[in-house]
């Protein structure tokens, strides 16, 4: 039985179209990453999904049911906010207890459950603390917790951990997943941070001016984007026209990409690689090792260096074939020989 399943789902917000006919299942106890672009509508799909926002066609099930004629409420899924959402003057307990009472649970059930909850989150105790008195991750996590205590059948994050610095933000998805993995539970969450997405999610939904261009797991979709603007947003910073010496098992691609960290200026020439030889025109330190610009051909390709290279030199570019990304004369991923291969 599929958990959640989208089908021709279409959002018109005033005189435009927000969403264009998303089909979409998501599989019981997955998680999944709507990844795109600001402006694409992965919150108005989230928002669709938990029942904010009204479709103009199409429809939504929740296990065998159609919920898309039910308010949010009757929907009893779970939406965690960008912003935090406690309540300023309510302490960490009756936060987190809140929607049982509002569901006619009795005091002590809350008191146990509120309990269980905070050990589950890593905050035992806080029951009597002031929200006003955490850092901004452990209000996300209380922000969870709310959301997670009525057991719900579906959680909705809305960039639950953009709000968050870094190194919180890190820890944070971690142990938000192995929350939501030892649980079970069925989860949807938007980023527009690709890192997130690859880090956390079973599979990923890439979106794009309210389609979905991609659905894959994290690797599929880092390996073989569905286009070269996909494989743009996902950081294939360096494009090029192949050429005839190239790898033979990119035969017939007409672009091949790759990241500027699989390129090298600094390694032996090896056979089955991308090389091209140019003129260093630029070389910035990155932390652990240097950021080496080479125009070849008129065109700026970026590659990596162990040690500083001096603008002027002739050096070799070098990329692995197993790095390479092709496309076809349409612009979309056409697979290697070797891929085809490997699939046959
Ligand atoms: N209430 C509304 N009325 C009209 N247009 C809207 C409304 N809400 C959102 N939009 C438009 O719908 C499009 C998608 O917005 P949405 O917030 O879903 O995108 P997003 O991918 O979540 O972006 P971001 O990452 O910036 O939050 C945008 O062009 C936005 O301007």
């Amino acid at each position: 039985m599929n958990a959640l399943s989208l089908s021709e789902v279409t959002v018109d917000l005033g005189p435009r179209r927000i969403l264009e006919r998303i089909n979409l299942v998501v599989t019981p106890g997955s998680f999944t990453c709507l990844l795109g672009p600001s402006g694409c509508g992965k919150t108005t799909l989230l928002r669709a999904i938990a029942g904010f926002t009204p479709l103009s066609s199409g429809d939504i099930r929740l296990g065998e049911r159609s919920i898309t004629e039910l308010p949010p409420e009757k929907r009893h899924t779970a939406m965690v906010f960008q912003s935090y959402a406690l309540w300023p003057h309510m302490n960490v307990g009756d936060n987190l207890a809140y929607p049982l009472k509002l569901r006619g649970i009795p005091k002590d059930e809350r008191t146990q459950r509120v309990a269980t909850m905070l050990e589950r989150l890593a905050l035992g105790g806080f029951e009597h603390r002031s929200v006003t008195q955490l850092s901004g991750g452990q209000r996300q996590r209380i922000a969870l917790g709310r959301a997670l205590i009525i057991d719900p059948p579906l959680l909705l994050l809305d960039e639950p951990l953009s709000n968050l610095d870094a190194s919180i933000r890190r820890s944070l998805r971690g142990e938000l997943r192995q929350l939501q993995k030892s649980l079970g539970l069925t989860t949807v969450m938007v980023t527009h941070d690709q890192e997130e997405a690859l880090q956390m999610a079973d599979q990923i939904v890439l979106m794009r001016e309210g389609h979905i261009v991609q659905v894959a797991p994290p690797a599929s979709l880092y390996q073989q984007p569905a286009d070269l603007e996909a494989a743009r947003f996902l950081g294939v910073d360096n494009t090029v026209a192949c050429s005839p010496q190239d790898p033979s098992a990119l035969a017939g691609a007409k672009t091949l990409g790759f990241r500027t960290r699989e390129a090298r200026v600094d390694v032996a020439p090896s056979v089955n690689a991308l090389v091209r030889r140019g003129q260093v025109t630029e070389c910035v330190y990155t932390g652990d090792g240097y950021q080496i610009g080479v125009t070849a051909n008129d065109q700026t390709l970026f590659a990596t260096a162990r040690t500083p290279v001096e603008a002027g030199r002739f050096v070799t570019l070098q990329v692995p074939e197993s790095a390479l990304i092709p496309f076809g004369p349409d612009h979309r991923y056409m697979p290697s020989l070797n891929a085809q291969e490997h699939t046959a």
